[in-house]
C-alpha cells in the first residue's frame, strides 16, 4: 500500500498479541530463515530493488544479521538506497537505562548493523550503549553522536534524552546530528537541538513513528536535518496530543491508526513511485498510544 507518497512492503519481525510493555505478551519472533525465504520470493520476481528500508524492534540477533546480508545486497542493486535503522533495545524511566530486547542484540547492532545505516534514531540509551559513553551534558551529547558517525552513519538523531533545557522541566530534548563528506573532500556538519513540550504520559510506539516520519522528510530535505526534524516532531507533537486527549475522554471519536500519519502539515501526496521495505513488526491492537502508527 501507498503512504505518503511510499509504496511499502511490510515484513514482520516478531508477531506479538500486545507490545512487551504489558506485564504478560505471546507470539512469535522471526527466524533469519523466514526473512531469507521471503526474500528469495522478491528476487525471484526482480521486484528486489527499494529506496529505502526501515528497521525497528527485533529479538533475534541472527535475524538482524540476515538483515544485514540484505541490506548489502540491496545496496548492490541500488546504490542510492538509504538504510535507516531504529535500534530498538531499551530505555531509561527515572534516569534507570534498561535493555527490553536480549542483551546479546548489542554487539550485533554495535558490529554489523549500525556500519551499514545511513540514518540511526536512537534514543539516548540507545545511543549511549551503542557508543559506549554516557551523555550528562550537551557537550557529552555531541560526542556521543561523533562516535556514532565514526561507526558509519551519515544521519544520527538522537529522538528523546532527559537533558536539561533551558524552558524547564515540561520539555524533552532531541538531538540531530548530520555528517557529510563532500566530493570536494570538505566536511560538513549539521547539528540541531529540539526542546519538544512533554505530555505527562508515557507512549510506546513513538520512537517507531518518530523514524518513519523522518524517513520521510528527509526523502523531501536531503540536505536539511532541521527541516525534516521540526516537520517529524510537529506530527509526534500533534498525535502525542490527540491521543491523550482521547484518553482522557476530550476528543470523541478518534481512531489511533495508522491513518493518524496525516498530521503535522507539508503535502503529503504526490511523491509517487518510491519503493520502501520495512523490516519491524506491527505492536499492539488497543490501548493508549501512537502504535497503530508503526504500521507505517
Ligand atoms: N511524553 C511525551 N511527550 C511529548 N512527546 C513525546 C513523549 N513521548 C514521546 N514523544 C515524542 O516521540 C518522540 C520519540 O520519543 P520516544 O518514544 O521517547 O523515543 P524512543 O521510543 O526511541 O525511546 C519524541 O521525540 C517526541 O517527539
Ligand atoms: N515494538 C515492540 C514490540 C515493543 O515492545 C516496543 C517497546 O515496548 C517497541 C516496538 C518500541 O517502542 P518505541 O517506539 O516506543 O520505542
Amino acid at each position: 500500500y501507498c503512504v505518503l507518497g511510499f509504496e511499502v512492503d511490510t515484513v514482520n519481525s516478531v508477531q506479538f498479541s500486545n507490545h512487551t510493555g504489558y506485564d504478560h505478551w505471546t507470539g512469535q519472533v522471526m527466524t533469519a530463515n523466514e526473512l531469507h525465504t521471503l526474500y528469495d520470493g522478491l528476487k525471484l520476481n526482480g521486484v528486489n530493488r527499494y529506496d529505502y528500508v526501515l528497521t525497528g524492534y527485533t529479538r533475534d540477533a541472527s535475524f538482524l544479521e540476515m538483515v544485514v546480508d540484505i541490506i548489502r545486497e540491496l545496496k548492490c542493486q541500488n546504490p542510492n538506497l538509504v538504510y535507516v535503522c531504529d535500534p530498538v533495545m531499551g530505555d531509561q524511566r527515572n534516569g534507570d537505562g534498561y535493555m527490553y530486547v536480549p542483551e546479546h542484540l548489542l554487539p550485533v547492532y554495535k558490529e554489523k548493523v549500525v556500519p551499514v545505516a545511513d540514518i540511526i534514531t536512537p534514543n539516548q540509551y540507545e545511543a549511549e550503549i551503542l557508543a559506549g559513553k554516557k551523555m550528562n551534558t550537551e557537550k557529552e551529547a555531541l560526542e556521543v553522536m561523533d562516535l556514532l558517525h565514526a561507526m558509519g552513519p551519515e544521519t544520527v538523531v538522537i529522538t528523546s534524552s532527559d537533558l536539561p533545557s533551558s524552558l524547564g522541566k515540561d520539555y524533552l530534548i532531541a538531538l540531530g546530528s548530520l555528517r557529510k563528506i563532500k566530493a570536494d573532500g570538505t566536511l560538513v556538519k549539521e547539528r540541531i537541538r529540539m526542546e519538544i513540550p512533554k505530555v505527562d504520559a508515557v507512549f510506546v510506539g513513538t520512537g517507531d513513528l518518530f523514524t518513519a516520519m523522518l524517513l520521510a522528510w528527509t526523502h523531501t530535505h536531503p540536505n536539511n536535518l532541521k527541516m525534516a526534524c521540526e516537520k517529524t516532531a510537529s506530527a509526534l507533537q500533534h498525535i502525542v496530543r490527540r491521543t491523550i486527549n482521547h484518553a482522557r475522554g476530550k476528543e470523541p471519536g478518534m481512531w489511533v491508526g495508522g491513518g493518524m500519519l496525516g498530521w503535522g502539515g507539508g503535502t503529503w501526496d504526490g511523491w509517487g513511485g518510491l519503493h520502501c521495505w520495512v523490516v519491524g513488526c506491527r505492536v499492539g491492537w488497543g490501548g493508549c498510544s501512537a502504535e497503530g502508527s508503526v504500521r507505517h
